[in-house]
């Protein structure tokens, strides 16, 4: 998965090499979502308690949260949420078994984790659209095949490939998600004086203004469309493109739903974040040290 290399040397608060990590994520993004549409919604997988089987194991939070928790506890022990970009879903996860790696201290301490509303928005809303072409699918050959109630359409049995993926896309939006943090820190350093006022006195909407670029967006909202419009289109054996051949009767991926996954919910939270960030990126610190650093950024 693309990250900032916090080891090798380079400007980890260089903006230009942020974007660029936001921007190859976008493709770990879309190919993952490509490969959740091939499954039908299975809605059971994301209710807690639908599987017995969990309770017996005396897990209590849904198959998904399960798939979650083991993946995570195994990934803790390689050390994977010591690294400042990565951040888990689950709580309570093993101690790494290698010892820990010195990573520069880039971003303010703090303890902003959005992932409960990544968890809450990928499943209430991403998935259920992303996923209703394979689910009509399924729907229609399981009628070609003879009678079934209406709800089993949307429910393909794949409950481990479809956890599974759910989570790399997880992972990839917190991270992408997540990495708002080093944007915002980029932002502050490069000229704190324009954020103190309003952190001091505290602006949620001052500072929303003074991240926020418009700009910036619109091209990616426009990069975005044409990267799941191509990664959605199918190859001939000789390369050719087939221009509007569909998979099941249905085209690979809901292009227009991974640009709104962005502009709803993947571009907010990070701003969100980003704003959280700057709330708290004054937290301890006594009056001198916020003067010198008001004055850094007017002589810088
Ligand atoms: O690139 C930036 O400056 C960001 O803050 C990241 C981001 C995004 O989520 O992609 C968020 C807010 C800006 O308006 C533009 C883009």
């Amino acid at each position: 998965m693309p990250s900032l290399n916090f080891m090798n040397g380079g400007d980890p608060l260089s903006l230009d090499r942020i974007r660029s990590v936001l921007t190859r994520l976008e493709d770990t993004i879309i190919f993952s979502l490509i490969e959740r549409a091939q499954f039908a919604h299975n809605p059971r997988i994301y209710q807690r308690g639908a599987f017995k089987e969990l309770t017996d194991l005396n897990f209590y939070g849904s198959w998904l949260e399960w798939f979650l928790k083991e993946t995570e506890s195994f990934h803790a022990k390689a050390r994977r949420y010591t690294s400042p970009d990565e951040y888990p879903f689950s709580s309570d996860l093993p101690e790494p078994v290698l010892p820990l790696l010195s990573f520069p201290e880039i971003l303010y301490p703090n303890k902003i984790n959005a992932n409960p509303s990544i968890l809450s928005f990928y499943t209430r809303a991403i998935v259920p659209r992303i996923t209703r072409r394979a689910t009509l699918a399924l729907a229609a050959s399981k009628r070609a095949n003879g009678i079934i109630g209406d709800e089993e359409f949307e429910d393909d049995g794949n409950y481990g490939s479809a956890a599974t993926i759910d989570v790399e896309v997880l992972q990839s939006i917190s991270k992408r998600v997540h990495y708002g943090k080093f944007v915002s820190e980029s932002k502050f350093v490069e000229n704190p004086a324009a954020f103190i006022p309003h952190i001091l006195n505290p602006n949620r909407e001052a500072l929303d203004a003074l991240i926020t670029k418009p700009e910036v967006e619109r091209k990616l909202l426009l990069r975005l469309q044409k990267k799941a419009a191509t990664y959605a289109q199918d190859f001939a054996a000789d390369g050719e493109s087939i221009v509007g051949t569909k998979v099941n009767g249905s085209s690979k991926i809901d292009v227009d739903g991974v640009v709104d996954l962005y502009e709803s919910y993947i571009i907010p939270l990070t701003k969100e974040v980003e704003v959280e960030y700057l709330l708290h990126r004054l937290d301890g610190m006594s009056e001198e040290e916020i003067d010198k650093l008001a004055k850094k950024g007017l002589t810088s």
